[in-house]
């Protein structure tokens, strides 16, 4: 009925992009960040060989989704040959952040439908749930849209950072999840709407891995690519399974 193997006991639920609708208003901060930075870059001249075109929705995909927030400065900027020092990349997602945090007080977040029904569901069928999320902001993400009480367990970028775990597409931060949980990988299910999210499901070699696919075009084949057991573009989709 939940759509998953007899073994799944546990759920693992990455956030923004799969429980909320925050995927775009993370995206959309970065952009901001980004474009400003680049903008100053490109009125110093930068250096020989920098792509300093602006901030696109490829970029977020291949080098920030699903990432922690200083991981996500970093590949970004590797991925254009932009070399700075540690100052510079956390004055980026310093920035970022305030962009965030203005958006999340202006706006809100709200919950997907279909992940507020697949999460009904789950806890009425007894399957136990917790949030592997790289965002600092997690908690207030999870607060702000009402969601906190479906919650068991909450590993977040603030857990990533306190013990020191490689952030995704490593699978640590699922591995603590399944752990509080105190379960194997194999009995726990990973929900993710980011490739670094679905190929850390896969290298944690946990028991079922979801891709939730929001953004359309090749994502699907590519969460298929990463590891993904299904991919579907709601969670509800699963429950008619
Ligand atoms: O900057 P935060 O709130 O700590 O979030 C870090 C990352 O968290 C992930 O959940 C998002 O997919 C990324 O877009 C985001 O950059």
């Amino acid at each position: 009925m939940l759509g998953l193997p007899a073994q799944i006991t546990v759920a693992l639920f990455d956030l923004d992009g799969v429980l909320t609708t925050t995927a775009t208003v993370h995206s959309e901060a970065w952009r901001r960040a980004f474009d400003a930075f680049l903008v100053a870059r490109a009125a110093d001249g930068g250096a020989p060989g920098e792509d300093l075109r602006p901030f696109a929705d490829r970029d977020y995909l291949d080098h920030v989704d699903g990432r922690p927030r200083l991981d996500g400065v970093r590949g970004f900027l590797a991925s254009r040959s932009i070399v700075v020092d540690d100052a510079a990349v956390e004055a980026i997602a310093e920035a970022k952040n305030t962009e965030f945090l203005a958006t999340l007080a202006r706006d809100g977040v709200t919950a997907y439908p279909g992940s507020v029904r697949y999460l009904n569901a789950a806890r009425e069928a007894g399957l136990r749930i917790a949030v592997v999320t790289s965002s600092k902001n997690g908690a207030a993400v999870l607060e702000a849209a009402g969601l906190t009480s479906f919650v068991e367990h909450r590993v977040d970028g603030n857990t990533i950072v306190d013990e020191q775990l490689r952030g995704k597409p490593a699978p640590d931060s699922y591995l603590r999840g399944a752990e509080l949980m105190g379960v194997a990988p194999t009995e726990a299910a990973v929900f993710e709407d980011a490739i670094s999210g679905v190929q850390a499901g896969a290298a944690g070699h946990f028991g079922y891995v979801v891709g939730i696919d929001r953004v359309g075009g090749p994502q699907a084949e590519n969460m298929a690519t990463a590891g993904a057991d299904v991919v579907v573009t709601d969670l509800d989709a699963l429950l008619s399974h």
